[in-house]
């Protein structure tokens, strides 16, 4: 869900194509009834949008940032060494080398900057929107009640048997 002002959540991508795998984050967090923001912002390509994005987030009135990236992902890594703002990091599933570039990218930080690294492609984006939104229900008690109904109805989605029927 989209807001005026500065939602809790910023979702960050490398590029524009991150977007069909980053875009889940976005449906779980709506899912949630949690407001964000989605930005593209690249270490790469726009060094300096990614500087003055991560160092403003916390003024910007941001709680909590999920960036998504992939091969060489720095993105999650930079914007952690900017900020101390939690960041989760979502490896994007690469076409080279299948994301496993993406994941050691984000996953192996030196100690002092941490980013919470997620599987890689669709279950991490999830997982990230899911985390984000476990971080603000530490502060916002219907939303926690919002992320257990979430789980519950996760579980009664599971169907007691394979389609075949009890074995
Ligand atoms: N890993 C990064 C960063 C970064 O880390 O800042 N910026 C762009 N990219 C990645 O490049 C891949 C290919 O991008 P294109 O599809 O635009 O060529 C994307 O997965 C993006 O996240």
């Amino acid at each position: 869900m989209k807001t005026p002002q500065t939602p809790p959540v910023a979702i960050v991508m490398g590029s524009q194509s991150d977007w069909e795998t980053m875009k889940n984050a976005a449906d779980t967090l709506d899912a949630l009834e949690v407001d964000y923001e989605a930005r593209i912002v690249s270490a790469h390509r726009t060094p300096e949008r990614l500087y003055q994005f991560a160092k403003e987030a916390r003024a910007e009135g941001f709680k909590v940032i999920v960036a998504g990236a992939g091969g060489a992902a720095h993105l999650p890594g930079m914007i952690a060494a900017l900020t101390a703002l939690p960041v989760f990091g979502v490896p994007v599933q690469s076409k080279a080398l299948s994301g496993q570039d993406s994941l050691l990218s984000i996953v192996q930080m030196p100690a002092g900057i941490p980013v919470g690294t997620l599987a890689i492609g669709k279950a991490g984006a999830v997982n990230a929107a899911l985390l984000a939104a476990a971080v603000l229900a530490l502060s916002d008690p219907e939303l926690a009640l919002r992320l257990d109904e979430w789980r519950d109805q996760q579980s009664a989605a599971v169907a007691d048997y394979p389609v075949d029927g009890p074995l």
